[in-house]
């Protein structure tokens, strides 16, 4: 049956980006810009609780990245008693959502894949006005919910099948699949939309129930996301969600004894903080609360001797500064052998360059860090690299105007020593380092000293080097030949070994394992 029903999908697309170089397309983006901040400035938004929108005596500020001193609305902070309400009511919904048809979760899924393909430039610029994306960024983000919603409605049949075993000629023996409870939604603000929903759909579509948390800097690129699946007929116990503190919504929610897993994407910090509080069982805890841990990365990007140099540099000066290098997918490390890498850094300093540090409301190229205190911990970096490696390109604050944000102009280091913070350190700012290696082995060698493993890219024309790479390169997402940023749902399932995660591969086949208990039935003939 649940076959007969994934096959009636068309076959799966990625949703296709705007074409902003025509005039007609980023007219309708400036509109977008327009419409939200009429619709949306100075605003205060709810919570949502037991279904309902709940307003809080006490809220906090958003700020817009591109001039910290304009606020662009405003959210509650949720009370140790309102996070109480938030997890018995995703508890409470729990009991009948465990066993909601699949076929349901995927209809609403699709429906909402509709829903905001007809608002996809409405969605950019809120994220725009909150993290400082400009309009291609915002709009690869946002086209990969598309993707999800896409790719989750059909994995969500596809698990309700189970799975055949080896028959028994006296038994009959399925192995099926089930939920698990409570899943706390835990998300970092530079993937405001696609990475909590990700994490989201993976645990409705398995049948469980979610207490969805965002970064207090971009609450509302998720809450419209929320409202989306509402909308599209998702009940509305089934997300609870809650803005505030991390004192009130970080330890409380990681400890309490109703959530039975911690979906976690932020820094390697906070990561390994709730993968130890998560191990301890509280009384009346009945379970063993599952992690899912997705962190840091310091992405190297090697180049040999023979590869096509332009394609390279244009594919690290994309991967280390689109979005102000705050992707944890970022390019942070070339990795050159000694022959190229004179005239690779040539190529990459005159790329890096030409990138207009602007507002991302205008599309500028390269925008602001999220906030003053992320621009001075980046600063930090950069003045100590001035003393221990060569700086090429940079090194400063860069100025828009008459804005106030935390804009920094695109930074190179060359000669960077694998000791030095600067190779080893994630950053997640507009900070590229180079590296020389003696040969291309060597640069594997070097690509891989590192506590990190997210992703990789490897630049060669030779069969012989690619398939060593293949084989020895330490990351879950290893880009031959193309830049290590800008997977795609359903396609490069994401997530990274080593320091980087729990390498839950969101988008890939097997995340919903991740949201799943497995039951086998053995009933004798
Ligand atoms: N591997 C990936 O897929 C991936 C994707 C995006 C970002 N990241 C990483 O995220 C980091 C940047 O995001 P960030 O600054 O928002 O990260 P962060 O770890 O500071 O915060 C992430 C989330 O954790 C919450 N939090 C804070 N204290 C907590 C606690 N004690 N218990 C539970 N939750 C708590 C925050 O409020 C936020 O919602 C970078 O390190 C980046 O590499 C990783
Ligand atoms: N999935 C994104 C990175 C998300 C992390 O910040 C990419 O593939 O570039």
């Amino acid at each position: 049956m649940t076959s007969t029903l994934m096959e009636g999908f068309l076959p799966f697309e990625h949703e296709p980006y705007f074409n902003f170089g025509l005039d007609a397309v980023a007219g309708r983006q400036r509109d977008a810009y327009r419409m939200v901040r009429e619709k949306y400035l100075g605003r205060a938004f709810p919570m949502y609780l037991g279904g309902k929108a709940v307003e809080g005596t006490a809220t906090f500020e958003v700020h817009n990245p591109a001039d910290t001193r304009e606020v662009v609305w405003r959210f509650p902070k949720a009370t140790p008693e309102q996070l109480e309400e938030a997890i018995g009511g995703a508890k409470a919904a729990f009991e009948e959502w465990r066993f909601s048809d699949p076929m349901q979760r995927a209809t609403i899924f699709k429906r909402a894949a509709d829903l905001l393909r007809a608002r996809r430039l409405e969605f950019n610029a809120v994220m725009g006005l909150e993290n400082g994306k400009n309009w291609a960024e915002a709009d690869g983000e946002i086209a990969e919910c598309v993707d999800h919603f896409e790719v989750f409605a059909r994995e969500a049949l596809k698990w309700a099948q189970g799975k055949p075993v080896y028959p028994m000629p006296d038994e009959h023996v399925t192995m099926v699949y089930e939920p698990i409870g409570v899943v706390a939604v835990i998300s970092p603000w530079n993937f405001p939309a696609a990475i909590p929903l990700g994490m989201a759909l993976g645990a409705i579509a398995a049948g469980n129930t979610v207490v969805w948390k965002p970064a207090s800097e971009t609450p509302l690129s998720s809450l419209l996301l929320v409202e989306l699946l509402y909308e599209a007929g998702l009940p509305r116990n089934v997300i609870q969600f809650v803005t505030g503190t991390d004192d009130v919504l970080g330890d409380p929610l990681v400890d309490h004894r109703d959530i039975r897993m911690i979906a976690f994407t932020g820094s390697k910090e906070i990561g390994c903080r709730i993968m130890e509080r998560a191990a301890k069982v509280q009384p009346g805890q009945k379970w063993l609360k599952r992690v899912m841990a997705e962190m840091g990365g310091k992405d190297p990007t090697v180049v040999c001797a023979d590869a096509d140099l332009d394609d390279a540099a244009r594919g690290i000066v994309q991967a280390a500064f689109g979005y102000a290098g705050q992707k944890c997918s970022a390019c942070s490390r070339v990795i050159a052998e000694a022959s190229v890498y004179d005239e690779l850094l040539d190529r990459v300093v005159t790329l890096a360059r030409e990138l207009k540090v602007g507002s991302p409301e205008e599309n500028a190229p390269l925008g602001p860090v999220i906030h003053e205190g992320s621009a001075a911990r980046i600063m930090d970096y950069v003045e100590k690299g001035k003393g221990t490696a060569r700086l090429v390109l940079g090194g400063e604050r860069a100025g828009s105007g008459e804005r106030e944000g935390g804009y920094i102009a695109p930074t190179i280091f060359a000669d960077v020593d694998p000791r030095d913070p600067l190779f080893q350190e994630e950053i997640f700012g507009p900070v590229l380092s180079f590296t020389k290696a003696r040969d291309w082995r060597h640069a594997i060698d070097l690509a891989n000293d590192s506590e990190y493993g997210l992703t990789a890219a490897f630049y060669s024309r030779d069969p012989q080097k690619i398939n060593e790479a293949r084989r020895l390169i330490h990351a879950g997402n290893l880009y031959v030949n193309r830049k290590c940023t800008g997977a795609l749902s359903g396609t490069h399932a994401f997530g990274g070994y080593g320091m980087s995660g729990t390498n839950a591969k969101v988008g890939g086949p097997d995340y919903l394992f991740w949201f799943l208990q497995t039951k086998t039935v053995a009933q004798k003939y």
